[in-house]
C-alpha cells in the first residue's frame, strides 16, 4: 500500500450538546482537516502517483469547502437546532454531535468513499484538528498489534 495526503484548513461554528464545561456553548474553530489517501503500490498511475494531489483537492477539500466552510455544524438531536435552523437555513444539520473524533469519522466513513468513488483509491486516516493543541483521528487499521 502507499499513501498520498492532503491537508484543508476549514472555520465552522458548533458546540458539543452536553458537554461538561465550556464546550456547550455555541462557538468555532478554525478546523484543519488531513486525508491520507491509499491505493495500491502495484497500482499507481502512469507518472507514479495514488492520486494527484491537485485531485484530492478538487474531491475532497473543495467539498468541505463548498459544504461545511463557514457552516455552524449542529446535531440534529440538540434542542437547539431547530432554533438555529430557524435562524440560520445555512446551519448545518448533522446525524451526530459534532465532536472532533465523530467529524473524523463521518468524513472518512461516509463523506470521502461518495468524493472518491470510481477512483479505486480510498481515506485510510482522517485527522480532524480543532487546535494546534487538540486533535482526533480516524484510522483504518490494516494490522492491529494489541497493546501489551
Ligand atoms: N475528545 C474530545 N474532547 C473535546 C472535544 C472533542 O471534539 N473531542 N471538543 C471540545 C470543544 O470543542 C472545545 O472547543 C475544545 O476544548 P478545550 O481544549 O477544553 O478548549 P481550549 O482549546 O480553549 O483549551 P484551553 O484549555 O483553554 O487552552 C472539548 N473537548
Amino acid at each position: 500500500m502507499i499513501t498520498a495526503t492532503r491537508y484543508h484548513d476549514i472555520s465552522c461554528g458548533h458546540r458539543v450538546c452536553g458537554h461538561e464545561s465550556k464546550c456547550a456553548h455555541l462557538h468555532g474553530h478554525n478546523y484543519r482537516v488531513t486525508f491520507e489517501c491509499a491505493g495500491e503500490t502495484e497500482s499507481l498511475d502512469e507518472l507514479g502517483r495514488v492520486l494527484d494531489f491537485s485531485v484530492i483537492k478538487e474531491k475532497l477539500c473543495m467539498w468541505l469547502e463548498n459544504e461545511w466552510d463557514h457552516h455552524f455544524l449542529v446535531w440534529k438531536e440538540d434542542p437547539l437546532a431547530p432554533h438555529l435552523k430557524a435562524l440560520d437555513p445555512t446551519v448545518v444539520e448533522l446525524d451526530f454531535n459534532p465532536t472532533a473524533e465523530n467529524i473524523a469519522h463521518h468524513l472518512a466513513t461516509v463523506v470521502a468513499p461518495k468524493c472518491l468513488d470510481g477512483t479505486g483509491v480510498r481515506v485510510i486516516r482522517c485527522t480532524v484538528e480543532e487546535t494546534r493543541k487538540c486533535s482526533a483521528e480516524w484510522r483504518l487499521f490494516n494490522g492491529f498489534a494489541p497493546l501489551r
